[in-house]
């Protein structure tokens, strides 16, 4: 097992004057009549991993589900305000939303392999999805390794490629749904509590991987875990009631946050 470097514990600061690949302008969210993001503006910067953080309930998972679309999914849902990715508004008309989601890949709180397919045929089911043209089978073979050694996951699956995702432990299943994002080439990879129901062994692999992953994609983390956020996050955005109190290097947000009810969170006052 590899350990992250110490460093990682408390990043460097990030640089602030990134470009932010991802952002949100005056965001607002909700499900019918019940407001739940209330105007967010945040940027997320290229090539790094912002985490976002805050007690149950503030709109962590909505914000990161507006981020690619699978917010107006919802039934009853709205979206107000913008989300732009390079410069282009996502919920601009004509915008195809399935191409956005294919952009920003995603993994939620529990694994979810798709249980009658194969582990290759799992990594494949996102490009089939999506309605691309069906790779041949060489061409196949070198998305699965791809992606499952980028998942951290190949080592551990080579030799059983076609059995069923099932037969993996949970921390393996979650590392295939990110080798299943990650077989789409996404530009964004969104998080969603992707450690919440992983042990401590699956979980720092997770950790491992995702701060691997920040040397090629834009990466949003949301977690309730603050020493997972100090751990392998750049930045860290700390949210209350639908608002975004404060984004900062994670350095920064944990040593001197700027403002008093982001200390009080992070102290364990509330929350
Ligand atoms: N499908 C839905 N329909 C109606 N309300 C919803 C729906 N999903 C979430 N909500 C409500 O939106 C609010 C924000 O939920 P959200 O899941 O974004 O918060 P969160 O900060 O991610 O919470 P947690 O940390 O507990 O996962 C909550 O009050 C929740 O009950």
């Amino acid at each position: 097992m590899r350990h992250l470097p110490t460093a990682a514990l408390l990043p460097a600061p990030a640089d602030e004057d990134a470009p932010a690949r991802l952002a949100t302008a005056d965001l607002r969210a909700g499900f019918g009549k019940a407001r739940v993001l209330h105007g967010v503006s945040l940027g997320f910067l290229d090539r790094q991993v912002t985490a976002i953080i805050g007690p149950s309930g503030c709109g962590k998972s909505t914000l990161l589900r507006c981020l690619n679309r699978m917010h107006d999914t919802v039934p009853g849902s709205f979206v107000q305000g913008s989300v732009t990715l390079d410069g282009q508004d996502i919920y601009r008309g004509g915008i195809d939303a399935n191409a956005v989601r294919r952009h920003m890949g995603m993994v939620l709180q529990r694994p979810t392999p798709f249980p009658t397919m194969s582990i290759r045929d799992n990594v494949l089911a996102g490009l089939r999805g999506h309605g691309q043209s069906k790779p041949s089978r060489g061409e196949a073979d070198t998305i699965v390794e791809a992606a499952l050694r980028r998942a951290a996951l190949w080592d551990e699956v080579k030799d059983r490629l076609r059995t069923s995702a099932l037969g993996l432990s949970g921390g393996q299943q979650q590392r295939l749904c990110i080798a299943r994002a990650l077989a789409n080439g996404p530009q964004v990879l969104l998080l969603d509590e992707p450690t919440a129901s992983l042990d401590p062994i699956s979980t720092q692999r997770i950790e491992e991987l995702v701060y691997e992953l920040r040397h090629e994609l834009t990466v949003v983390i949301v977690t309730h875990n603050m020493q997972q956020a100090a751990r392998v996050s750049d930045r860290t955005a700390f949210m209350l009631a639908g608002e975004l109190v404060e984004v900062a290097p994670t350095r920064t947000l944990f040593t001197t946050p700027a403002d008093a009810r982001t200390e009080a969170y992070i102290t364990g006052r509330f929350g």
